[in-house]
């Protein structure tokens, strides 16, 4: 293959992904997302793989190719180099690290140029040899040495050890390092048969199935037949506690691309008649914009006849009008404001998040969330259910947000005019799925 071909080897779109990530901050997953269809089965499996343990790892390994490189290389050799050190990282057998050396250097001939091969020659096997001293660190190490060892900002692990404490901030940070299983929640009425079940693990979370990789055209036809929504065990939180109930009005105010609005319907199908069914109202709303083409495939996939409705614009401007416009009402049973946040406690899967998260993006988040929970509760009745919740393990944009809520006197929140009834949390190293937070506030 000359230079001027395209990559073919998931080796190779791992490294053409990575080059785009370094280049152009393109997402990690959207950038998985751009892969040709052709790209499927093991393939597509094993290229993820690679482009995730390179970003995940990507700390680690650059730690030490600044000490080993004279000169920072062109983005496309990088991405060699993270690839290759994701695979030291990875360990093997004893010929492994020899292997790595030698495929990197084969696939460089190719990708890049010979001179740039014999660079990656000599840096790989002298990475391989520092990796293979490196020692983890002590129990009581601090945020730099954690930060270098397990590929994180080190600003970020200190804000870890001040919230969750030496053991915690050091099994999270284990957490986010390990690859991430597929988890899926079974839709249908009816239990798995034998047949699924070869390739759904049952978990310990009621409805959820833990995914056995290669098995994607079996996942996809049954996704496709309503059985089944690719889904984290975590999302079963806010569901749970906004206990939607057949006959009510629903708002999920911030919907797209609407995992938790699916299983909203489907909780409310589960015990309820046809014509409980019909006097349901579940309304989705989001911005305009991609987001919404998914949110609409999900709301297609509803159960039928449950009244369903798409609304899309922004929650904190919308007034009473525009749900007129829509001929819905402007006021909920119960409303559900899962809001955009920092993400720390889905990083296991969104693996590049924490290179793009800043420090001060905690208190940007926790702005705009305190102005859209205001803004869900104008659309709450008398007497009916707010639920706040956010895939963040982070105290500003949990608790922090919903004590500001309950306690700024002109807000809609303050004079006690909601009270704050339960909240539920889990963290990953302590629950074993993602990270979430939901808090059931009540209109009085
Ligand atoms: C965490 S995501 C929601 C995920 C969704 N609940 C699910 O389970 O699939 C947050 C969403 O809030 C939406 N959003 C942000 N600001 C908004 C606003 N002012 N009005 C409506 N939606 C907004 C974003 O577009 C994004 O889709």
């Amino acid at each position: 293959m000359s230079t001027n071909e395209q990559p073919t080897t998931p080796w190779s779109l791992a490294v053409m992904l990575i080059t785009r990530w370094l280049e152009k901050s393109e997402r990690a997953d959207a950038l998985l997302d751009s892969l040709p269809r052709e790209v499927a089965g093991v393939e597509r499996a094993r290229c993820q793989h690679l482009l995730f343990g390179a970003l995940r790892h990507k700390g680690r390994v650059d730690s030490h190719l600044q000490r080993l490189v004279a000169r920072a290389p062109r983005p496309r050799l990088s991405a060699v180099l993270l690839v290759a050190g994701f695979e030291l990282i990875e360990g093997g057998d004893e010929g492994h690290a020899a292997r790595v050396v030698h495929h990197a250097v084969e696939q460089t001939k190719t990708l890049a140029s010979q001179p740039e091969a014999r660079m990656v020659n000599a840096v790989v096997r002298k990475l391989a040899a520092a990796l293979a001293e490196e020692k983890p660190p002590a129990k009581l190490a601090g945020a730099e040495q954690l930060a270098a060892w397990f590929s994180h900002p080190a600003w970020l692990v200190q804000r870890w050890l001040a919230q969750f404490g030496a053991a915690g901030a050091r099994a999270l940070l284990e957490w986010n390092q390990k690859p991430a299983p597929v988890h899926a929640r079974w839709r249908a009425s009816r239990a798995p048969s034998e047949t699924e079940l070869a390739w759904l693990a049952p978990s310990r979370w009621e409805q959820f199935y833990e995914v056995k990789a290669g098995n994607w055209p079996s996942v996809e036809a049954a996704i496709i037949a309503g059985n089944l929504y690719l889904q984290d065990p975590s999302t079963r939180l806010a569901v749970g506690l906004l206990a939607p109930q057949a006959g009510e009005s629903i708002l999920d105010a911030c919907a797209a691309p609407g995992g938790k609005c699916l299983a909203i319907a489907d909780a409310i199908r589960a015990n309820a008649d046809a014509e409980k069914l019909e006097k349901t109202l579940l309304v989705a709303m989001d911005l305009p914009g991609a987001r919404v083409d998914r949110l609409k495939e999900n709301l297609s996939r509803a159960p039928e006849g449950m009244n369903v409705a798409l609304v899309q614009g922004d929650l904190i401007a919308a007034r009473p009008p525009l749900f007129d416009e829509h001929n819905l009402p402007a006021e909920y049973n119960a409303v559900l404001l899962d809001a955009p946040c920092s993400n720390t406690g889905v990083m296991r899967h969104r693996v590049d998040v924490k290179w793009r998260l800043q420090p001060n993006d905690f208190t940007k988040h926790a702005r705009q969330q305190l102005a859209l929970l205001e803004a869900a509760a104008r659309r709450v009745r008398h007497g009916g259910r707010l639920i706040y919740s956010t895939c963040s393990i982070d105290a500003e944009e949990n608790e922090h947000v919903v004590t500001a809520f309950l306690e700024r006197p002109h807000g809609p929140g303050g004079h006690g005019r909601f009270a704050l009834e339960k909240s539920v949390q889990s963290f990953p190293w302590m629950d074993g799925h993602d990270g979430a937070c939901a808090f059931l506030l009540r209109r009085r």
